[in-house]
């Protein structure tokens, strides 16, 4: 048995707040504490994925669980380096592991809306789809048309809208960029 693997017992119910948090931000704080105040959940695991299989290379990981780390207030969230301590590169991957290492715990998997517009991209997605009730917090910038497209029985959450985003963040300044004016 691995050491050190999140707690959680039969009959919990934990919602997997999956991203890559380069960096996280309270945008993220809101979507977790979304799910867990309008489900009821036990606890908001916040798995920090090794790297997204549809992006460029992020930052180093221990960066960016750390960073995260920043973000998850309060004792029912939980920041973890399970999908890389399990070498799981895939979210089908990350669901298979934890059911058979979690029996009887409830799980729920947790994103924001700009993912339902390329959530077919993901591997296996149809099992994703399948095998966790998927909760979808709203997001500015996505259009209705992609949640037509989402399974029926998703759980779409509408919270007031959080602006911030990673790549907002990681752009540099505009001052930092400025050429020194010549005098
Ligand atoms: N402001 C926000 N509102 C709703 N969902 C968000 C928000 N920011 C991030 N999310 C969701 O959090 C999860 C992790 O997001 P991620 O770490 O990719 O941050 P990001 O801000 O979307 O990053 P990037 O700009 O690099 O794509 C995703 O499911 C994403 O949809
Ligand atoms: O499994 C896949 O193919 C897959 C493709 C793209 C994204 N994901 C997952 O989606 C979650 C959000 O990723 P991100 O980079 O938008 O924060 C994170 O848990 C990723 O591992 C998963």
């Amino acid at each position: 048995m691995m050491r050190d693997l999140p707690l959680a017992f039969p009959g919990m119910k934990v919602g997997l707040f999956g991203g890559s948090f380069d960096p996280a931000h309270e945008g993220h704080a809101h979507v977790a504490e979304t799910a867990l105040k309008r489900l009821g959940l036990d606890k908001v695991w916040w798995l920090v994925s090794p790297q997204n299989p549809l992006k460029p290379k992020s930052s180093p990981f221990e960066q960016r669980v750390a960073s995260a780390r920043g973000q998850a207030h309060g004792r029912k969230m939980e920041v973890t380096d399970i999908e890389q301590r399990l070498g799981c590169a895939f979210t089908y991957q990350t669901l298979r592991a934890l059911k058979r290492l979690y029996p009887g715990v409830e799980f729920f998997l947790v994103m924001g809306a700009d993912n339902l517009a390329n959530f077919r991209k993901w591997r296996n997605w149809r099992e994703v789809a399948k095998s966790v009730p998927v909760v979808v917090v709203s997001r500015p910038g996505t259009s209705p048309a992609d949640r037509l497209c989402a399974p029926k029985d998703w759980i779409f959450l509408n919270a007031r809208f959080n602006r911030q985003s990673s790549t907002a963040l990681r752009k540099p300044k505009r001052a930092a960029v400025a050429k020194p004016r010549r005098k």
